[in-house]
């Protein structure tokens, strides 16, 4: 098993900052501009699951490391109103074992009021927070759901919480955070149960994409021989199923979607190592510490939370932002011959 490790990952190889053009956009090398903000708020999760936490949890990120609620909003802000962000995604570990969201998001709206605030989240606990987010302006959720088999649930995610998972799910429907998305991702188990779970969604009214894993699972059990893609999924899906190919909603967006039994229901594949999308990619991510990490693969990361507790000022935290996405990579490299994953798991990066 791979030690967990939280600590700062090291640079690899050098960018020449200087042939940055003199631009306030996140552009890198590869002419790519990031408009997605992703955020982690915690490391901390109510559930285990196997393709991305260890059994025990990520080691804890003591309270002083941990970017504060006005930390977040005041980084926010200089990603919109600086940097030309455009939406942003609160994720995690899981964002809702936060106490202090809803001033996170409540903050967020009133900062850089109009941009889109989402977040991704296992649902956990949203029954009782899904209208106080919406009040706090919250816009919408895409919510982790691997199987409607409670035992298989509890199996994958190492706790026996589905009941809490689909209460959330309504919940969230109710309070209108739509279109509701569902993640589920992909694993020779969860293939058994994807046909019952695209006739939940579809049921419900919310909207499944498939993910294909990627080597981000804390354990580092995953496999690229045994690895489950996209076409694998679409000859399940296929024999109960009339399935459609409808393209992605925009070029940088990760689903890939079919029509379902001639529409208009959809269903989303994210086929993130098969079909991956890192050249139309979008991204920039802030981790729950406040580096900035450039792609889920990169373990190059720049440190804005101690620039900020430093007194730098709102110019300067731009402009390290701006360096860190310059250097961006290529691309996750996956099937490149010698690829290592990235020393941080998918709960430690923010996914
Ligand atoms: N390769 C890659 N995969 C990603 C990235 N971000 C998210 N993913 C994968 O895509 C899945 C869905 O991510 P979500 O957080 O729901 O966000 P999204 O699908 O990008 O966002 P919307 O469709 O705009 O709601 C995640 O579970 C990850 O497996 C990324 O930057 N790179
Ligand atoms: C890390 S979780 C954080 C937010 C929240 N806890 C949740 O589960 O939605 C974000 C997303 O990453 C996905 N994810 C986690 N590990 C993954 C892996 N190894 N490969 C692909 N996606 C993964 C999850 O399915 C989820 O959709
Ligand atoms: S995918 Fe989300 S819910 Fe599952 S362990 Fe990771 S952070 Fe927690
Ligand atoms: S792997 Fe990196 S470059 Fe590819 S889509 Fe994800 S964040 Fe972007």
């Amino acid at each position: 098993m791979r030690p967990v490790s939280m600590g700062l990952p090291t640079v690899r190889g050098h960018v020449e900052a200087s042939d940055r053009p003199d631009t306030p956009d996140l552009v890198d090398r590869f002419g790519r501009v990031a408009r997605d903000l992703r955020v982690s708020i915690t490391e901390k999760c109510s559930l285990r699951c196997t393709y991305c936490m260890p059994a025990e949890g990520l080691p804890v990120i003591p309270q002083q490391r941990l970017l504060s609620a006005s930390e977040i909003v005041r980084l926010v802000t200089i990603a919109v109103r600086d940097l030309g962000v455009r939406e942003v995604r609160f994720t995690g570990g899981e964002p809702l074992m936060r106490r202090d969201l809803e001033d996170i998001i409540g903050g967020c709206a009133r900062a850089v009021p109009g941009t889109p605030l989402s977040m991704t989240t296992n649902a956990v606990g949203l029954e009782h927070r899904a209208q106080g987010l919406v009040d706090a302006g919250l816009s919408r959720v895409n919510i982790s759901l691997d199987t409607v088999d409670r035992d298989h649930f509890a199996e994958l995610t190492r706790r026996d919480r589905l009941p809490a998972v689909l209460a959330g799910i309504r919940a969230a429907a109710r309070a209108g955070l739509t279109p509701l998305k569902i993640n589920a991702v992909l694993m020779p188990e969860t293939l058994t149960g994807a046909v019952d779970l695209l006739q939940w969604c579809l049921d419900e009214g919310a909207h499944l994409r498939f993910i294909e894993e990627m080597p981000l699972d804390a354990d580092q059990a995953w496999d690229r021989t045994t690895m489950v893609d996209a076409q694998h999924l679409l000859d399940v899906l296929g024999a109960r199923f009339a399935l459609t190919e409808a393209g992605r909603e925009d070029p940088s967006a990760p689903a890939e979607e079919w029509l379902v039994d001639g529409g208009p229901a959809t269903v989303g594949i994210i086929a993130s190592v098969t079909r991956n999308f890192c050249e139309d990619c979008d991204r920039t991510r802030l981790t729950a510490e406040g580096t900035v990490r450039s792609c889920l693969f990169s373990d190059s990361e720049i440190d804005l939370r101690d620039a900020m507790r430093a007194g730098a000022s709102d110019d300067d935290i731009a402009a390290l932002w701006r360096g860190a996405m310059w250097t961006k990579w290529a691309g996750h490299g996956i099937d490149a011959d010698g690829f290592a994953p990235p020393q941080r798991s998918m709960g430690a990066i923010g996914g």
